[in-house]
């Protein structure tokens, strides 16, 4: 139930606010939308080309909340409405990005304007009217990390400092320019310093933060269901709908890659306590993610294909995985992380935030919903004959 005594990190009472979040119709915003409308009385002005997946928060009668939320259908890229609802808002939070790797190495220009060029008005008019902005960057920023680079057997790649990722240590390592899978992260760097700058020379009031893999219901799309049958989402999604067919689970270059994933409820978490402290939150860049759960790509195809097998009550495939090559998988150009640890020093310091569920547990709860929700849809898609040319 919605709260109207709040308090703050520091006991103080938390002030109702309006918030314009742009990108509120995706996997994060639906979660923060939620979130803010059932555990507070913020107001949400919530800006997206799609409203798919907050149409449950939107039916005009039947929530305590239907005055607090507004959907505006509107593209960042061109429309002059949005100065005016940023102006409108106490706070502007940005999520509004191309943020899957298979359109990084093949559609490149359309993901350095959606991450850096349709970012830049948000944080200008932020800047001009003096409104606090919350932006989402990336852990990709960081890139490779440093033990990458070092020989195979070298002892110092088990020492954390040449692999954890700290917000204000870390350089940000990419690869080569024809190795454009690194657009998406270079322009998140850029829209990082052009924030920044923006703090130092004209009193910015903002907040970055850098998701590690993020993961729960909601995420992306089932490719042939609620998108399209060629499309690629990212790794849970993709994993998900292998398991939904009953084909095995495709490994890129073998599945060696390192992931951290946190469970999209636990990571909602810190950004209300970034929204309700920005005393505590300002000025910062944060890290959000569960050092706890590294796994490679490998092991999560393993542990999805155990988890999976318990919530459906279906036997596991004979053969799970299948190894498939980057450039058949991607295209030409993909490159990737190797590893991803973050570090928690500042978020804890901050904002005393830590990630709570395990892996298994998040699997189990989004396997259930990937399971619930796409199961009948797959069938009917297999069963439904090919239409003869
Ligand atoms: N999910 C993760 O783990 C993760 C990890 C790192 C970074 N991020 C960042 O967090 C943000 C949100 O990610 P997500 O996982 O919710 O992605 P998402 O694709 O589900 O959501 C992004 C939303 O932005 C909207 N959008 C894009 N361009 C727009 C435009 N021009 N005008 C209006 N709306 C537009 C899309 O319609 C979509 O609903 C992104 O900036 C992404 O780079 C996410
Ligand atoms: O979520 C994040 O924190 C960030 O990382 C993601 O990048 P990445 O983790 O590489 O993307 P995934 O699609 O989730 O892939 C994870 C790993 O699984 C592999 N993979 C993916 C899909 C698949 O079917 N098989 C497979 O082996 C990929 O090659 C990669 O090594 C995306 O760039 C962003 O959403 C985000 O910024």
């Amino acid at each position: 139930m919605a709260s109207s005594a709040r308090v703050d990190l520091d006991g103080k009472p938390v002030r109702a606010i309006s918030i314009c979040m742009i990108g509120a119709g995706g996997f994060i915003g639906s979660h923060l939308c939620e979130k803010i409308l059932s555990e507070t009385q913020h107001k949400i002005l919530a800006v997206d080309v799609y409203s798919d997946k907050i149409k449950h928060l939107l039916e005009p009668d039947g929530h305590p909340w239907a005055d607090r939320i507004q959907f505006h259908r509107i593209n960042i890229k061109h429309d002059s409405r949005l100065e005016g609802l940023i102006k409108m808002a106490d706070l502007t939070i940005n999520l509004a990005a191309i943020c899957t790797p298979a359109d990084y190495n093949t559609r490149p220009l359309d993901t350095i304007y959606s991450n850096f060029i349709d970012a830049l008005p948000v944080v200008k008019y932020c800047s001009e009217n003096g409104k606090r902005l919350i932006h989402f960057s990336t852990c990709e920023v960081y890139g490779k990390t440093v033990g990458s680079f070092l020989p195979k057997d070298s002892p110092l790649r088990q020492d954390p400092s040449y692999y954890v990722l700290k917000e204000d240590a870390s350089p940000c390592i990419f690869g080569a320019i024809e190795k454009q899978r690194w657009s998406y992260a270079c322009a998140k760097q850029l829209i990082e310093r052009l924030i920044y700058a923006e703090g130092a020379e004209n009193g910015l009031e903002f907040t970055i933060v850098r998701p590690f893999n993020w993961i729960g219901p909601r995420m992306d799309f089932i490719p042939g269901v609620d998108g399209p049958s060629e499309g690629v989402p990212r790794v849970l999604a993709c994993f998900s709908n292998n398991l939904l067919r009953g084909e095995p689970l495709k490994l890129v270059d073998g599945g060696q890659s390192q992931r951290t994933f946190v469970y999209i409820k636990d990571a909602i978490e810190a950004i209300l306590l970034m929204i309700e402290n920005p005393a505590r939150a300002n000025g910062h860049i944060f890290n959000v993610g569960n050092p706890n759960n590294e796994v490679t790509v490998k092991q999560l195809a393993e542990i999805m294909t155990q988890v999976y097998s318990k919530v459906s009550g279906e036997p596991s495939l004979e053969v799970p995985t299948i190894d498939v090559s980057s450039k058949e998988f991607y295209g030409e150009g993909y490159d990737d992380s190797d590893k991803r640890i973050p570090d928690m020093t500042i978020i804890n310091k901050q904002l005393g935030w830590n990630p709570k569920t395990s892996l298994w547990d998040l699997l189990e709860s989004t396997l259930t919903y990937q399971h619930r929700t796409y199961a009948e849809a797959i069938k009917r898609a297999v069963a439904r004959p090919v239409a003869s040319s």
